[in-house]
């Protein structure tokens, strides 16, 4: 069964498509990972499908099914957070740097649950431990975190509100091989009641993590398959020509 839909998606930036006419199903429960070289269009569709788009954006056909609802006709305020959490590429830009990071978790794990400031502190430690961080890092401000710790309270203050559908843009790039690990073992551990989908570069992160495997070139989806579909037998050539290229990243 489906949770997101892409049906027809077509989306231009200042009159330019980049987006042609996705199809574009995401299974319940699985991780679905989009792979392509940069400026293929992976965090437009992300950020097309929770409304975050810039304003030179305009979706000119098609639609975003999540479960039943057409996410293009809905104000996404109410699905952002609890039902679909969005892990961003640069989750610094992101932070509110008057904040510290308990903070952070109060606000949104109280605007959500309306949990007390104690409940939200047991909380963030219990989903910052998985990232292996220290309950410490509650009294820092984002601007004191490094990029890979950033990256992580970001996966833990997403994931600390249990969302059915998590989207994520390169939620690892940060992070050392052995952190990365880490994080991805305990990503493949909530498939039981988390639906990914997870764009990267890294080619050893898609084949580690993925069920299915989406290969985008120019905004165009040019092939998809299971992870052994695509590794032993990728039919596109361009499917062919990004698992050479990236065939040295370090394995997981
Ligand atoms: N706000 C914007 N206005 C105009 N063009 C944009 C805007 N954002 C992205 N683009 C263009 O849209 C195309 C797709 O960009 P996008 O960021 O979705 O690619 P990507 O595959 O996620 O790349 P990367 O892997 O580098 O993050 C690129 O040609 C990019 O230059």
């Amino acid at each position: 069964m489906s949770i997101l839909n892409y049906q027809n998606l077509t989306l231009t930036y200042n009159e330019q498509e980049i987006l042609h006419h996705i199809d574009l199903i995401i299974p319940r429960n699985q991780i679905t990972v989009i792979v392509g070289q940069s400026g293929s269009g992976k965090s437009t569709l992300l950020k097309a499908t929770i409304g975050l788009l810039s304003d030179d954006a305009k979706i000119t056909e098609g639609k975003i099914l999540f479960k039943e609802d057409n996410l293009l006709k809905k104000n996404l305020d109410g699905y952002r957070g609890k039902k679909i959490g969005v892990i961003f590429q640069n989750p610094l830009t992101y932070f509110d740097d008057y904040q510290n990071i308990e903070e952070h978790f109060y606000e949104s794990l109280h605007t959500h649950f309306k949990y007390s400031k104690k409940q939200s502190r047991k909380i963030a430690i219990h989903y910052l431990k998985q990232m292996g961080l220290e309950e410490t890092i509650l009294n820092k401000y984002p601007f004191e975190l490094s990029g890979g710790m950033a990256q992580r309270v970001m996966i833990a203050l997403v994931l600390c509100l249990q969302p059915s559908l998590v989207l994520a843009d390169e939620p690892t790039s940060s992070l050392d091989v052995v952190i990365q690990k880490q994080i991805l073992d305990y990503l493949l551990n909530l498939k039981k009641q988390t639906t990914f989908v997870f764009v990267t570069h890294n080619i050893q992160v898609a084949r580690y993590i993925a069920d299915q495997i989406v290969v985008i070139k120019e905004g165009m989806i040019v092939e998809k398959g299971n992870v052994e579909t695509i590794f032993n037998a990728p039919k596109h050539p361009y499917t062919k020509s990004l698992l050479r290229k990236e065939k040295n990243n370090a394995p997981i």
